[in-house]
């Protein structure tokens, strides 16, 4: 099948200076009804958790069985479940929610190949642009849960520390699940990135890194708490 050409492709295309004038402007407009849809569609969500990973997870794999532990984990203390809707860890997480009864959201981004969201999803939106589609994650979750994954991942990931770590965000908590697997990576920020005063120290430490789903789940229950009492 041939790669289809999506909408982020021509908004960000750096050649065709001729649509610039023509055609971004107008745009804006589906642009703008990306982002109505979102807000008008998950306003009414409760309490919910976004759990990202990589999308190549198998089915049945550790990785899979883990993000299934993490959705059952977070419908059973009564948070909705947020992923990007597509396959491996999003797909797990989907459908650990589900399954316990919990509120499984997707929120589809729209990719050269037609792929449409996972099978678990209850409340599904489909986006063209992905920076909307990432407003909605931190809008509507109030803490992150990432477990191991590629760009897409760390995209999430390193915006969610951008965010808090700007204080556009606050009180947000964020998650690794697997110590193995993201160990290197604390490791270098705290060798590398601190020893070389990139960040501070509390820009590491907000970051719990675990292997244990009560753990990260309590750790999110704690951070609401705490938001809850700043009200
Ligand atoms: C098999 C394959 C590549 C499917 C791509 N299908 C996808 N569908 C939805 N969200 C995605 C997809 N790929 C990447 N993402 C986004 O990027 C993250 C995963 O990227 P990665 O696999 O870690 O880098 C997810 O949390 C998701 O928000």
């Amino acid at each position: 099948m041939k790669p289809r050409v999506t909408a982020d492709q021509h908004l960000l295309d750096s050649q065709r200076r001729s649509e610039w004038k023509q055609k971004d402007a107008w745009r804006t407009l589906r642009i703008l009804s990306e982002f109505v849809d979102g807000f008008d569609t998950l306003s009414d969500v409760g309490s919910a958790v976004a759990v990202f990973g990589s999308a190549r997870t198998k089915q049945g794999s550790e990785g899979y069985l883990l993000a299934e532990r993490v959705g059952a984990a977070l419908a059973a203390e009564g948070y909705a479940v947020i992923t990007g809707g597509g396959p491996g860890v999003m797909e797990a997480a989907n459908k650990g929610a589900s399954e316990a009864g919990g509120e499984s959201i997707g929120l589809g981004i729209e990719l050269p190949f037609e792929q449409g969201v996972n099978d678990y999803v209850d409340i599904g939106l489909d986006f063209r642009y992905f920076f909307v589609r990432k407003t909605m994650f931190v809008k509507y979750a109030q803490a992150f849960i990432v477990l191991p994954g590629g760009f897409g991942t760390m995209d999430e990931l390193f915006e969610a520390l951008t965010l808090v770590q700007t204080k556009k965000v606050t009180q947000f908590p964020v998650v690794l699940m697997g110590t193995e697997y993201w160990g290197g990576l604390v490791d270098w920020m705290r060798d590398r990135m601190l020893e070389d005063g990139m960040v501070n120290a509390q820009d590491i430490d907000m970051l719990l890194v675990t292997d244990d789903v009560t753990e990260a789940v309590a750790h999110v229950v704690k951070g609401a708490a705490a938001v809850k009492d700043a009200d």
